[in-house]
């Protein structure tokens, strides 16, 4: 029998930066040569998109790793790349899955410990959390998903340090602390190359903390994802006005905003990315994601009617919009 291929399981909440983790982790040379598999939220995630297509879910990553986006069963996700595999279509020697944001890691590892299929081809790596440092404590004290996801890390990333005072920086650090005393803590800015080892090195084994029989439970959240559209490009102005009103009324619900925006007088896409009722710089792209030139964003947010936000956008940012529209939105 072939070497049990190891799973490293990557969580944190919406937006706390675990793809931006990934990526820096998977730009390194020890770490190519791994499967990712992204969890998305919903239906209509867009991480994927942001990645060049090499044939229906699979993506190539830039440092040669292959993605695949799971919208379903992370089991059947998992047998399809190990088939390819076998078949030599793919090739990878480690396993990470990135969970959603609302997830509860626990899940995966019970769907690999529970498949004797599974079990006798994988073996669970670390579990890698990422928190925020701008918006960790707030989401600690609002989302009971996110201390489940810190209380199963292995290891704790505290992302955006670059962006909180050190204070706050280390305030959360010690908080993390005594939530969970056996994880290793980093804090991490957008500057400092994170270290190679923290996904699972090719002859380590598992950690010690982790245990086959953690029961499964369901994620138990209330969020809901939804898309916004736009056929014409956007006015800046208008479309930054619209947003920041929307997150001035609703920004406690809104847990995270993303897409690719089109804008009037600017050649190729603009990334934009907010977490909770922080935006992030916009992100000029070279190319549209599929090559579908139009404003797509997802949001993800609690208790808002989407069909208030759609009108909303529409009215203020399509096209003859009025600030009224947005106030309401
Ligand atoms: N300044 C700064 N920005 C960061 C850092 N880490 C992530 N970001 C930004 O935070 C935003 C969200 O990061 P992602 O990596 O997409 O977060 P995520 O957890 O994968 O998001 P979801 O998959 O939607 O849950 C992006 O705009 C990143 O560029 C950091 O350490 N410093």
């Amino acid at each position: 029998m072939s070497a049990r291929l190891p799973v490293d399981v990557i969580t944190g909440f919406l937006g706390a930066g675990k793809t931006t983790l990934l990526r820096r982790l998977l730009a390194r040379p020890e770490l190519a040569g791994a499967a990712v598999l992204v969890n998305e939220f919903g239906e209509i995630g867009l991480d994927h998109l942001l990645l060049e297509r090499i044939d229906g879910d699979v993506v190539l990553l830039k440092s040669g790793c292959v993605c695949c986006t799971v919208r379903g069963d992370l089991k059947a996700a998992l047998e399809a790349l190990l088939g390819r595999r076998a078949r030599g279509e793919i090739a990878f020697d480690r396993v990470a899955i990135e969970t959603t944001g609302l997830a509860d890691p626990t899940p995966v590892f019970a769907t690999i410990a529970a498949d004797a299929a599974l079990k006798h081809r994988l073996r669970m790596g670390a579990v890698v959390c990422v928190v925020d440092a701008l918006n960790g404590a707030a989401t600690l004290d609002a989302h009971d998903v996110s201390l489940r996801q810190a209380a199963a890390a292995d290891r704790i990333v505290v992302s955006k340090t670059d962006l909180a005072p050190p204070e706050a920086c280390s305030a959360l650090a010690a908080r993390l602390r005594a939530l969970n005393p056996v994880a290793e803590l980093l804090l991490l800015d957008a500057e400092t190359p994170p270290p190679a080892l923290w996904l699972t090195g090719a002859g380590e084994g598992p950690p010690s903390r982790w245990r086959a029989d953690t029961p499964a439970a369901e994620p138990g959240h209330d969020a809901r994802a939804f898309l916004l559209e736009a056929e014409a490009p956007l006015d800046w102005a208008r479309f930054g006005l619209w947003l920041s009103m929307l997150l001035n009324a609703h920004g406690d619900d809104i847990l995270r905003l993303k897409g690719v925006v089109a804008i009037e007088g600017v050649a190729g896409p603009v990334a934009i990315q907010g977490v909770q009722r922080v935006v992030h710089a916009p992100e000029h792209l070279e190319a549209w994601p599929d090559g579908d030139a139009r404003t797509r964003l997802v949001v993800i947010a609690r208790t808002i009617d989407p069909e208030r936000v759609r009108r909303s956008f529409r009215a203020f940012v399509g096209r003859a919009g009025t600030n009224a529209a947005a106030a309401s939105a």
